[in-house]
């Protein structure tokens, strides 16, 4: 593969958005602009860009090591150093990827000392935490809450570019009708086992330009999360609140199981998601969902009122590394111990909605224990005379391939 300077320059531009500006941003925003901003790159293009960018964005703290760099005394012109460096080390750490064969002569990687950088990097691969490129604290905190072999092979199946999975809108089609019609436009899915709506791209590609995209056919939600709203066990013509819908990913796979009968409730604290909810619900042809920016009045007024309560509560996003790798830069730990309060707060207050009889899931993206399975257990503890507890999932990336999602299913008595 030869590389080709504009898209070095969009890259390191990019790359300095996400680590470098007084008010750095999220990695797929930067990247989405980026794109958006350049109509005239073709898919290859758009491609590399996209994929140099997240694989970075992920190996940031290898990369760094690697060259010697240390993150507060950064400039600007060593992010062509760190995209250089990264193109020499993805050759050794992925033989068999599109790499390229030699870097151009450019001025602006003249500083580039392959050898150098490659004997630094097999010392870095000896140290788990360089090798995975994990903050220290986060190291340590995944180690203490789930074990040095757990974490260490979590975390090494999340550094592997993530799956693009569909799920078949059964309102429209179903998994077996929407593989043959993707097949007719040359995209080429693998049915998952166990996963009734499910289809995986077999290589990546622009769906979202699809016309059975746009008609409702399909949307994109990873397998781990496909489980969640089956998890509910909810029939047609039920009462259901999703407390915390976000942009409705669930919401709209629980219409589709109620056959768009009944009613959702779809809640949230954040208006321009139940906005983005609407217009997808438009195009999966879902007219059974009510959506309801929370106040405390919306609890007092939905109180028992529910035949099914999802709870897919604001969380580390742990589970999901491998769609948002940047996150590993951005979390803290207060801003973790603060999601914890928030999520033991949302269980206990708005369970009050589910009526008697009624189930609940509550639902994390994260691995960490304390954001989920702990919650749960400390409920049962404090409040267990009232509800039986139905059962519990984990999923595992470095075991299933799926995202890291936890779920737990209640029934109030
Ligand atoms: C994990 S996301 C939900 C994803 C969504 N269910 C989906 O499937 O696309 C958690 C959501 O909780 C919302 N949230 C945060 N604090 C909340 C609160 N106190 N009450 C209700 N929702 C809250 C966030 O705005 C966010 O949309």
């Amino acid at each position: 593969m030869r590389l080709h300077r504009p898209l070095v320059i969009a890259t390191v531009k990019a790359l300095q958005e996400i680590f470098f500006v007084k008010n750095p941003r999220q990695a797929d925003k930067v990247i989405e602009q980026t794109l958006k901003s350049n109509k005239q790159w073709g898919s290859r293009d758009r491609a590399f860009i996209a994929e140099t960018t997240y694989e970075i964005v992920r190996y940031w703290r290898l990369i760094l090591f690697s060259n010697n760099l240390y993150e507060d005394k950064l400039k600007a012109p060593y992010f062509w150093q760190i995209v250089g460096s990264w193109l020499i080390i993805k050759k050794r750490l992925y033989p068999n990827a599109d790499n390229i064969d030699l870097l151009p002569k450019w001025d602006e990687f003249s500083h580039i000392q392959a050898a150098k950088i490659l004997d630094r990097f097999e010392e870095g691969m000896l140290i788990r935490k360089v090798r995975e490129s994990v903050p220290d604290w986060l190291d340590q905190l995944c180690v203490a809450e789930l074990g040095e072999e757990k974490w260490g092979e979590e975390i090494m199946a999340m550094n592997e570019q993530a799956p693009v999975v569909l799920r078949a809108n059964t309102l429209k089609t179903n998994q077996d009708k929407l593989q043959d019609l993707l097949d007719a436009i040359e995209i080429e899915t693998i049915v998952p086992e166990g996963l009734p709506d499910a289809l995986v791209l077999k290589q990546r590609q622009s769906i979202f330009r699809t016309d059975y995209f746009r008609q409702g056919f399909f949307e994109v939600q990873d397998a781990g999360s496909q489980l969640i709203a089956p998890f509910l066990d909810v029939q047609p013509g039920m009462r259901v609140i999703d407390a915390c819908a976000g942009a409705g990913g669930k919401s709209l796979h629980l219409a589709a199981l109620m056959e768009n009968k009944g009613k959702i409730v779809s809640m949230d604290i954040e208006e321009y998601k139940l906005v983005e909810l609407m217009k997808r619900a438009k195009r999966n042809g879902v007219d059974n969902i009510e959506v309801k920016l929370i106040d405390p009045k919306v609890l007092k007024k939905y109180e028992a009122s529910a035949d099914r309560l999802l709870l897919d509560v604001p969380c580390s996003g742990l589970g999901v590394i491998r769609r948002n790798p940047d996150s590993k830069w951005k979390l803290t730990p207060e801003f973790i111990d603060n999601l914890k309060v928030t999520q033991w707060n949302i269980l206990t207050e708005y369970s009050a909605m589910l009526k008697s009889g009624g189930k609940m899931v509550f639902a994390t993206c994260s691995l960490l224990p304390s954001e989920s399975e702990n919650h749960i257990k400390r409920f049962m503890a404090e409040f267990g005379e009232q509800w039986e507890f139905l059962g519990e999932r984990r999923t595992s990336t470095a075991k299933e391939g799926y995202d890291g999602f936890y779920m737990a299913c209640l029934q109030k008595k």
